[in-house]
């Protein structure tokens, strides 16, 4: 069989992104895998090298990125982040859907390549919220809170234009949100599943 499509999932900081794609890891386990992005952040308390993200030194991704080794990269908030060849590929072996959490700016660069994903926008109710949500979340300090939100506001436009993502979904009350997502997702889901069972 060819492989499921992969899975873009965009918008800003704090709309519930890794929230909803935790959620379908686990609920269905053996359908997803997640693409592992690279970053020069700091992991934040709980987060795991390797699971989160490869944590890495500005020089070191810069160097994989000039040796043609991500899809994509972008600076967001002041950090490197990209999204490398092997990562999609060691989900891709496994015939999983692989998701991909990434900015604007990656939506952007994975559209120039051949890895045809659905784009799905995760959206917040509002500013305030998406305020709200990041302040609670309690991980950015506030020059970093600052230029989310300014990314974020950017992004909220963006997401509105005809032609970027398949779907837009605005990550209100949360169960709700996890509904719509399977349901865009629910043809991959189940060709994965068929595919696991055969
Ligand atoms: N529907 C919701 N209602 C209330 N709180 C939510 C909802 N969805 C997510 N949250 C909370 O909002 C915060 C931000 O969510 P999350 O970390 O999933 O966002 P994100 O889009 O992955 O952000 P980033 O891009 O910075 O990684 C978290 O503390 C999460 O628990
Ligand atoms: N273009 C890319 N953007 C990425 C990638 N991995 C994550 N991200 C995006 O960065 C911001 C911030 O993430 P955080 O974990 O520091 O809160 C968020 O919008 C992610 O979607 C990537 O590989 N490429």
């Amino acid at each position: 069989m060819a492989g499921p499509r992969p899975v873009v999932l965009s918008g800003p900081s704090g709309a519930g992104k890794s929230t909803l794609l935790k959620n379908l890891l686990k609920e269905y386990e053996g359908v997803f895998g997640f693409s592992v992005s690279h970053t020069t952040r700091s992991p934040r308390p709980g987060e795991e090298n390797g699971k989160d993200y490869h944590y890495v030194t500005r020089e070191y991704m810069q160097a994989s990125i000039d040796k043609g080794e991500f899809i994509e990269s972008a600076v967001f908030s002041g950090n490197m982040y990209g999204t490398s060849k092997a990562s999609v590929q060691a989900v891709k072996d496994k015939n999983l859907i692989c998701i991909l959490d990434i900015d604007m700016q990656g939506v952007r660069a994975v559209k120039t390549t051949d890895l045809n994903p659905i784009y799905i926008s995760i959206q917040p109710p509002s500013m305030n919220i998406l305020e709200k949500r990041l302040r609670d979340r309690n991980t950015e300090s506030e020059e970093s809170l600052q230029k989310r939100l300014d990314a974020a506001q950017v992004d909220m436009e963006i997401s509105k234009e005809p032609g970027i993502f398949d779907i837009v979904i605005v990550n209100d009350n949360l169960d709700d949100a996890y509904g719509k997502l399977k349901d865009a997702l629910i043809e991959e889901i189940k060709k994965v599943q068929k595919n696991n069972l055969s």
